[in-house]
């Protein structure tokens, strides 16, 4: 019985291809893939998608497991077990804005790619907020005075110092994780088992 394991494209991508090789798994089928978004590795299927769509196809069934960063399981939230973090991926949630920036007299504007998370964070502070959401490069946001602030995941802070932004929080440490749909966790167990233990370094994958 195959398993099919969905896969973040891009950074994740690269990060998790980079960990299976560090195991010893052939990821030669995976790196020659060209434009394929399914590919077979032994009785491993792979999916290639972006990475709410990887909570999707899990929480659905048509993945059984999934490879997403845990700012993406927060904010979009998809009903699947999440097993265990990975060793990548690792950053952060901040709220940054202009070093230069002045009190706000008026609601602030906060610019993001994580409405949800943001929405969570200004509950908890009691202030009441206006979230812009954004698709990417958010730090654009406050240094052409579209948003007061923004919410962003955060790992080696460049991007906001190289565009004048500072940390004013940092909150929930991240990284990658791997997860599970939740009927596949039992179905396919016997399947599913030698996969997970070997991301753990429990196994030696073959
Ligand atoms: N600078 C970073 N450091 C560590 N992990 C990151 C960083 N940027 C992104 N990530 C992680 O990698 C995941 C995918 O990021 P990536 O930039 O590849 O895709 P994206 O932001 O959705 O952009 P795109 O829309 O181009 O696919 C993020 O959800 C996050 O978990
Ligand atoms: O702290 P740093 O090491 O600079 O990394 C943080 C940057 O990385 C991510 O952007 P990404 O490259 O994914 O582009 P995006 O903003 O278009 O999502 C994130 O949104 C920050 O912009």
């Amino acid at each position: 019985m195959k398993v099919c394991v969905a896969l973040t494209k891009g950074r994740l991508e690269d990060q998790f291809l980079q960990y299976l090789e560090s195991l010893s798994f052939d990821i030669e089928p995976l790196i020659n893939k060209g434009r394929k978004l399914c590919v077979e590795a032994g009785n491993l299927q792979f999916i290639f998608a972006k990475g709410a769509d990887v909570g999707t196809y899990v929480e659905h069934g048509i993945a059984d497991l999934g490879i997403i960063g845990e700012d993406i399981l927060l904010e979009y939230q998809p009903d699947v077990f999440d097993l265990f973090p990975l060793p990548f991926g690792e950053c952060r949630f901040a709220l940054a804005e202009a070093a230069n920036k002045k009190p706000s007299l008026t609601k602030r504007k906060i610019a993001t790619k994580y409405p949800n998370i943001t929405n969570d964070y200004f509950r908890n502070t009691g202030e009441s907020v206006d979230i812009v959401k954004l698709e990417g490069s958010v730090e654009l946001a406050p240094v052409l005075g579209l948003s007061d602030a923004i919410v962003d995941i955060v790992e080696t802070g460049t991007t906001l110092a190289e565009n004048g932004l500072i940390i004013k929080e940092e909150f929930h440490p991240l990284s990658a994780r791997c997860i599970a749909n939740r009927s596949s966790l039992k179905i396919k167990k016997a399947f599913i088992t030698p996969f997970i233990d070997a991301l753990q370094g429990q196994e030696v994958l073959s």
